[in-house]
């Protein structure tokens, strides 16, 4: 991967760039500081850029992963035209590894192969190519459609906590939680957005943070510990989260720190709104418990800010999701429309909508 000048304005809704038959992706581990595209030149380059979170976030993942297969469909057709699908199977594999809990990533990976089995002779890289576009333009809509669906629950004068980044950056724009911010914000209903710094990636304080700030949308950062103490004040009227896997009974896995977030919301008497596309959900998973959780590297949580800030010799635990229980939320808002009190039923009859 090598980092070159893409002359566009560099915003959070341009996070995946697909141009001059290039796909180049905002490196969000230097937002807000510096704003940097990549150019990635095979799906090996896209899997390595999941896996090291240059992009994240469940949509956005699984666009750069169908882009991520029209490039290792150049490569596989330029190398063997007559036999270019087999020659794919390991690159597929490669994105497939890169993240374990986005379900959107094998939601797109399963989706492009669809397409895949329909080609017939001659270069493949057009059509696919079309496909992964679609994606992309149909992920935004979802989450204007959402956004709207959501700001349609926000009160007046609302002010409300969110966790981690569900903006933007994490789809392939305007995003879920935030993309129901915006909704109501352009609808005047946002008093103040309370914005989780959420370590130890700081997805808050670096993504969430830029992008209400660069939309004039009324920002305040809090500490992870400081979420509680806010809700005792009162004044907080919702808790507004995005999601990565959502099970068929309606727990929800997000970034690490959403439970807690929610065991705080129910005791102080704050609803809970999980934002997320149908893309996100999976139906063939019972419950949360079998949702795969990512664990990183304990170097994340040692070091903060570019300093080590554990002791030498000192442990740390570092799963980046957790699964909230459907029983403490209040609302799963899709583009399809609103579960209120998820259930079982209920998902499924979101689903078959
Ligand atoms: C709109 S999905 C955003 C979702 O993804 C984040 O995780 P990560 O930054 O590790 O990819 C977090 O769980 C957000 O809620």
């Amino acid at each position: 991967m090598e980092a070159l000048p893409l002359r566009i304005r560099p915003t959070a809704d341009q996070a995946i760039v697909w141009a001059n038959d290039r796909l180049y992706l905002l490196d969000q581990r230097i937002l807000p500081n510096e704003t940097v595209y990549i150019e990635l030149q095979s799906a090996t380059d896209t899997a390595r850029a999941i896996r090291d979170m240059v992009v994240r976030g469940a949509p956005a993942i699984g666009i750069t992963a169908a882009f991520g297969v029209v490039l290792a469909a150049r490569a596989s057709y330029r190398a063997a035209p007559d036999n270019w699908r087999d020659r794919m199977t390991e690159e597929l594999q490669r994105l497939a590894d890169s993240r374990p809990t986005a379900v959107n990533l094998f939601w797109a990976l399963e989706r492009m192969q669809r397409v895949m089995g329909g080609i017939g002779d001659g270069n493949p890289e057009p059509r696919l190519l079309q496909e992964a576009q679609l994606i992309h333009r149909e992920d935004v809509a979802a989450n204007r459609a959402m956004g709207e669906h959501g700001a349609s629950l926000i009160g007046s004068k609302t002010s409300v906590i969110t966790h981690c980044n569900a903006g933007a950056l994490a789809t392939g724009g305007y995003g879920t939680a935030l993309g129901v911010i915006r909704s109501a914000h352009a609808a005047g209903r946002i008093e103040m957005v309370y914005a989780d710094e959420t370590r130890p990636w700081l997805q808050g304080s670096r993504l969430t943070a830029w992008e209400l700030a660069q939309d004039r949308i009324p920002v305040t950062l809090l500490t992870d510990g400081a979420a509680a103490s806010r809700m005792a004040q009162g004044g907080i009227d919702w808790i507004i989260v995005g999601s990565d896997r959502i099970a068929a009974n309606g727990d929800v896995a997000n970034k690490i720190g959403t439970y807690n977030l929610a065991l705080a919301a129910r005791y102080h008497g704050v609803k809970v709104m999980v934002a997320a596309p149908t893309s996100t959900i999976d139906m063939t998973l019972k419950s949360g418990t079998a949702i795969p959780i990512e664990s990183r590297d304990p170097h994340e949580v040692l070091h903060c800010g570019g300093q080590r800030v554990g002791a030498p010799g000192v442990a740390a635990w570092n799963p980046v999701f957790d699964v909230t229980p459907a029983a403490l939320v209040d609302a799963i808002v899709t583009e399809k429309g609103i579960v209120l009190s998820p259930d079982r039923q209920k998902m499924a009859e979101l689903m078959a909508l």
